[in-house]
């Protein structure tokens, strides 16, 4: 998806004044969007006097990048805060704490005004193709609608700007005057595609833009939106509650719980190689169309429960509540984002596929006990097999122990011990398991999704 030649300058409509404006794109793999400590904190109010009785922690401490040209994949269970973060980066929301930068320009409290010459560059599509549309005006006024109220008037006029468009996203350009319920949901969220489209954006932020369709649908607007990219050079972050939709058109993706990233990887190393147990999880969940792999059934991951509430969320990792690895240090201390492999960072302190980094750390959580009676046995054997592998593989290098002192100088001493005694971390059972299921470190992960 990041081949695009993002180059070339991009001519945007020529403005009310008769001039054309030339915006030179960044440079492909430049940073378009920066968050650093990006928070949003629901207050919860209570009582005639509306004191805030506590706040819902919606989004909690995110630090990433986009680079120009790339697809950014967030995924997560519902409830994770990651329409939150879509909304926060496009600035519909105001951030409780943090900072958004945006081509190197601070953003995060600039004003409708300051926000407007903004408004070209980052637009969103929504996830609900029916109620993002007003179905009392006609898709040539909803699409013709940004140049309106950017005061654009494109060369040739909005109606012949607006049936360009149309073409551009498969629609037939002489249904400019037909009202959204004559479409159907993929139609319709070609219209919102289109809509966001207009003004030329450099990043599109789509916030679930296939869940609320049809299967068969879903992968011609996934389809649509990677040949866009390609066509117009734009940068996407798309939000997905599962891995399957953002599988394949992200280059990078973030794995989001209870308002935090907890891994974040180029795409093939998370898809074969996932670190965080919750990615694990995520993707075992992922359907596998292919009925010959009978064994991947037995691998699937089941989290149990829900996800806690973000009002008041877990101490420690926030999911050690329902991880089938967590001990003592996971229930106290909060994993630090962490890139344990280039292109990988991940939060934990009992990642998969690497060396433990708290190996000292061996007691089960009760907790952990009861989730890991819904890993599959074949899953923790491969667990605690590639992670006992890689962690004889690094041996006892500074890899881990650097990771380690950088997160905890506290644990750093255990840490490098880690080749010796990481597999104790993961669970006793799994390592039993582990040797009898005879798992080879060289085999890949099974890519569940495929
Ligand atoms: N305006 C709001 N006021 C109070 N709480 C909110 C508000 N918007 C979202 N929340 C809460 O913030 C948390 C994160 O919500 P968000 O919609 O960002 O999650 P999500 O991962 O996108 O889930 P989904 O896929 O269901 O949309 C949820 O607990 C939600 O109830």
């Amino acid at each position: 998806m990041s081949e695009n030649p993002k180059d070339a300058a991009v001519t945007v409509p020529a403005q009310s004044t008769g001039t054309v404006v030339t915006k030179a794109d960044p440079a492909p793999g430049e940073t378009l969007l920066k968050v650093t400590g990006l928070q949003k904190h629901f207050p919860i109010k209570k009582g005639l006097l509306q004191r805030q009785v506590g706040a819902v922690r919606a989004v909690d401490g995110l630090d990433f990048e986009v680079r120009a040209g790339e697809t950014l994949g967030v995924v997560g269970e519902s409830g994770c805060g990651k329409s939150t973060m879509g909304r926060l980066i496009t600035r519909l929301l105001e951030p409780t704490a943090g900072k958004v930068e945006f081509e190197g320009k601070d953003i995060t409290h600039l004003g409708v005004s300051g926000m407007r010459p903004l408004r070209r560059d980052v637009q969103m599509i929504f996830q609900d193709p029916y109620s993002s549309l007003n179905p009392r005006h006609t898709i040539g006024t909803i699409i013709g609608a940004p140049f309106k109220l950017q005061g654009v008037e494109p060369e040739g006029g909005i109606k012949k700007e607006v049936q360009r468009l149309l073409s551009v996203v498969g629609l037939n350009p002489e249904h400019y005057n037909r009202y959204p319920h004559e479409f159907s949901g993929g139609q319709r969220q070609r219209i919102g595609i289109a809509r966001a489209l207009a003004l030329n954006p450099k990043l599109v932020v789509a916030d679930e833009p296939v869940s609320a369709l049809d299967v068969s649908i879903q992968a011609q607007v996934v389809n649509l939106l990677d040949d866009l990219q390609q066509e117009l050079g734009l940068t996407y972050v798309i939000i997905a509650h599962d891995l399957s939709v953002v599988r394949h058109v992200s280059d990078r993706i973030a794995v989001m719980y209870l308002g935090k990233i907890v891994e974040l990887a180029d795409r093939d190393l998370l898809y074969k190689t996932p670190m965080h147990p919750y990615t694990k999880a995520l993707m075992s969940a992922v359907p596998i169309p292919d009925p010959a792999r009978k064994a991947a059934k037995s691998e699937r991951i089941l989290l149990k429960g829900d996800v806690p509430s973000p009002i008041a969320p877990p101490s420690g990792c926030r999911f050690h509540t329902r991880c089938w690895k967590a001990t003592e240090i996971c229930r106290t201390t909060e994993p630090p984002l962490l890139e344990l492999r280039p292109g990988q960072q991940v939060a934990c302190h009992h990642p998969e596929n690497f060396a433990d980094q708290a190996p000292q750390d061996t007691v089960l959580l009760t907790d952990a006990k009861e989730a890991a009676e819904l890993v599959s046995e074949e899953a923790l054997a491969q667990s605690a097999a590639t992670s006992a592998a890689v962690a004889a593989e690094v041996g006892a290098t500074e890899e881990p122990a650097k990771a380690a002192t950088e997160a905890e100088p506290a644990e750093a001493s255990g840490a490098a011990e880690a080749p010796a005694t990481s597999e104790a971390s993961a669970t006793s059972e799994a390592s039993a398991t582990a040797e009898a299921s005879g798992t080879s470190a060289d085999e890949e992960p099974p890519a569940k999704e495929k």
